[in-house]
This record gives structure tokens, C-alpha cells and sequence, in this order.
């Protein structure tokens, strides 16, 4: 067996995704999955520190070190349902929570603290894999299409695979075997904080919320002519851009529409940002990924985008569950560092050449 974990906690701020997966002969068999909610005052706290705020270097590190005692339990439900001991398992990959992205300015944060992982679990730690990238060039993000590609993807077929988290992001796997990919844009972030401020909702639950209103005319538009949609690739983005001051300074001129008409149109930001990003690649087959495969009313909204000749479903097509895929890409990424294999691809980050991603912290 050659047994990795992969630890994901993205730009939702919700919680972290765990997987133990077993890489044992290039196949890639999940041994169990798990899930950690964040209680909300470190939901809290890791969205203040999104933004510059007052003692910010003391905050992050007690932030750091709540989260490592979370990926420690995350850890340890993993094992406990693969009935694996911490001897067994090779690795953990830990993508730590990103609270800073400026790869043009050469940094990216993943807020964690490994050592303290590494002593809770007994395991080696691998974490902060996009420090490299960023330090060869590149944009340090999106990272998972290298996975995909290994995972999912197939010989003489060009298939995408869309993971709508907090931001969105497309692997463009195409079928002569080149990879492409960037971050679209906003993923839920948008929709989730228009929902909360409404309805004191987390999310809009299947879309049902959005599912009552229609597109407010013009509002689409004004929110499409932000830059970041129109710049070529290699490109990435996040919270530091697609937050609720960007959303309520371009709402302004639209004080009197509904506010279920606005959480629709954010729902189709969403869809269409995706669609024109993924139309022009020719595809055969989209599979979303992350929690927005589970709104009925975007994954409409981006089937209709792209019309009937191209099938969007979620990754459950490809056998594994939509909440799982990061996780399982950040194992992958921690099995590489592994075997000491690079883990990025620089005709998506844009780096200076392949790297080996990430930084061992011994158990
Ligand atoms: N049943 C559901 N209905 C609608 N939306 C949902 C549902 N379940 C999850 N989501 C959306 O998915 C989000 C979580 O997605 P996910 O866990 O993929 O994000 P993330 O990993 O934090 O982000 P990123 O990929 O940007 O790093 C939630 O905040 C919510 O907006
Ligand atoms: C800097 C950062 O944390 N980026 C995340 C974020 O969430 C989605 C999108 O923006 C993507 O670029 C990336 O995550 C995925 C897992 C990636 O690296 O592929």
C-alpha cells in the first residue's frame, strides 16, 4: 500500500475535506473520507484575516494553530474509518487556508501550522505547495489539473473538470494530453455572502433561493466588465478581489432591484464566467466539482450556457463524489512530493519549469 491524506480547506471558510487514499500502483483507491465543520468564531477570525486588520502576525498564529488541532482531528476520523494506525499512512498533504494571494507581488499565505500537525498526528506533513510555484514565476493556483489530468483524464477525449468552490477554477484536460487551466473568477463566495446578509443562510441551499428570481437587467454585464474576466491566462484570483465590498460597489446602481433577482444573477456570474471560459476548448464532457455541484440552479445555468452538445454533470460520473476531489488532488500532490516528482504544471501556473511542490515536516 502506499497510503497519502489530503487535507482541504478552501475559500468558502467552511470547514476541511479529508480523504486516506491508497496510490499503490498508480491507482488511486479512496480508504475513507471525512469532514470537519470550522466552528464559527475561527470562521470569523479566518475571514477578518482576508484583510489587513490590527495584530494580525499574533492572530494568524493562534488561527494557525486551531486549525492544526482541526486537520489533527480530520486525521484521525480518517484513520479510524479506513482502521488504519498514523505507522501507515506515508504522508499528509495539507493545503493549510489561503488568506493572502499575491503571486504579483511573489507570495501566496496558507495560514496552518505543520509542525504542530506533524506532532498531533505522528505522520509526515507536507504543506505549502504553492510557495515554490510562485517562486519559479508562476501563479501558484491553481494547482489541481495536474491531479486531474492523472486522475481523470482520457486518452483521445478533451474533458474539463469545473471545481466551483469559493472561487472557481477549470482543468482543461485536453485529448492530445496537454493541460490547460485558471481560476474563472468567483465561485460561491458572491452568492454565499448575498445569502447570509438576507437571509442569514450559509448558502443557497440547491439554489432554490435563486431558483425564485430573474436575471436583473444590466447587473450581469456590469459585473462581467470587471478586468480579471477578460485577462489571458496564466491567471488566478480570490477572496483578495471577489469580495463583498467588489460586489456592493458594482450593486450600486441597482438599489431597487430584488434581492432573489441579484442572488440569480450572481448564480449566472457564476455559470456564465465558467461557460465562456470553457466554450471555446471544444469539450466532450464537463464534470463539476466542489459544492456548487450540489446547485441544481447553477448546474443548469451552465448546462444552458453551453448548450445540450456538451454534457455537464458532477464528478460523481467519474466515481468520485464532488466534495471529495480537492482532497484527493492535495493527497496526489503529497504523494508526488513523495516520490519527489514535480507537482505543477507550468503551462497552467505559468511557472519557469516543473517543481517539486511543498515542504516536509518529519513526524
Ligand atoms: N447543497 C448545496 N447547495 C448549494 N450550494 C452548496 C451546497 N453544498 C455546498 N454548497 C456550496 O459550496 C461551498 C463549499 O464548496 P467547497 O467546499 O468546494 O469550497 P472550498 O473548497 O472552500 O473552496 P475553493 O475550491 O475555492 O478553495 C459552500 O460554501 C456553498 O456555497
Ligand atoms: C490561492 C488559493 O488558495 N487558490 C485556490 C482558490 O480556490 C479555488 C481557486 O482559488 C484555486 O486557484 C485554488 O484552489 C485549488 C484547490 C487549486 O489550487 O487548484
Amino acid at each position: 500500500m502506499s497510503l497519502y491524506i489530503g487535507l482541504m480547506s478552501g475559500t468558502s471558510l467552511d470547514g476541511v475535506d479529508g480523504v486516506l487514499v491508497d496510490f499503490w500502483a498508480g491507482a488511486a483507491r479512496t480508504m475513507s473520507a471525512a469532514y470537519v465543520e470550522f466552528p464559527q468564531a475561527l470562521r470569523d477570525e479566518l475571514m477578518a484575516l482576508q484583510a489587513p486588520s490590527p495584530n494580525e502576525i499574533e492572530r494568524e498564529a493562534v488561527a494557525a494553530n486551531q486549525l492544526a488541532e482541526i486537520y489533527a482531528g480530520c486525521v484521525a476520523q480518517l484513520l479510524a474509518k479506513s482502521d488504519m494506525k498514523s505507522a501507515d499512512v506515508r504522508a499528509v498533504g495539507v493545503h493549510g487556508q489561503t488568506i493572502r494571494h499575491r503571486p504579483e507581488l511573489g507570495f501566496t499565505r496558507q495560514t496552518n501550522n505543520p509542525a504542530l500537525l506533524a506532532e498531533l498526528c505522528g505522520i509526515d506533513v507536507i504543506a505549502d505547495f504553492r510557495s515554490r510555484d510562485v517562486a519559479a514565476g508562476g501563479q501558484g493556483a491553481p494547482l489541481v489539473p495536474a491531479a486531474h489530468m492523472a486522475l481523470f483524464g482520457k486518452e483521445g477525449k478533451t474533458r474539463v473538470l469545473a471545481n466551483i468552490g469559493g472561487i472557481a477554477n477549470i482543468s482543461l484536460l485536453h485529448k492530445d494530453g496537454s493541460v490547460g487551466g485558471y481560476d474563472t473568477g468567483p465561485g460561491n463566495v458572491l452568492m454565499n455572502a448575498w445569502i447570509t446578509r438576507h437571509k442569514g443562510a450559509e448558502y443557497d441551499d440547491n439554489g432554490a433561493w435563486a431558483a425564485t428570481g430573474q436575471e436583473v437587467p444590466g447587473l450581469l454585464a456590469a459585473l462581467l466588465a470587471e478586468p480579471y474576466f477578460a485577462l489571458p491566462a496564466p491567471k488566478s484570483t480570490g477572496r483578495d478581489l471577489f469580495h463583498a465590498d467588489w460586489l456592493d460597489a458594482r450593486l450600486a446602481p441597482f438599489a431597487s432591484a430584488r434581492a432573489e433577482d441579484i442572488m440569480f444573477t450572481l448564480t449566472r456570474l457564476t455559470a456564465v464566467s465558467l461557460a465562456r471560459a470553457i466554450a471555446p476548448h471544444g469539450s466532450d464532457a464537463v464534470y463539476v466539482c466542489g459544492g456548487g455541484a450540489y446547485n441544481a440552479t447553477l448546474m443548469r445555468e451552465l448546462q444552458a450556457e453551453l448548450g445540450e452538445a456538451v454534457k455537464v454533470q458532477s464528478t460523481d460520473a467519474l466515481g468520485v463524489p464532488p466534495n471529495r476531489v480537492e482532497a484527493l488532488a492535495f493527497a496526489w500532490l503529497a504523494y508526488r512530493f513523495g516520490e519527489r516528482q514535480p507537482g505543477n504544471l507550468p503551462s497552467v501556473t505559468g511557472a519557469r519549469g516543473e517543481r517539486i511542490l511543498g515542504a516536509l515536516y518529519p513526524r
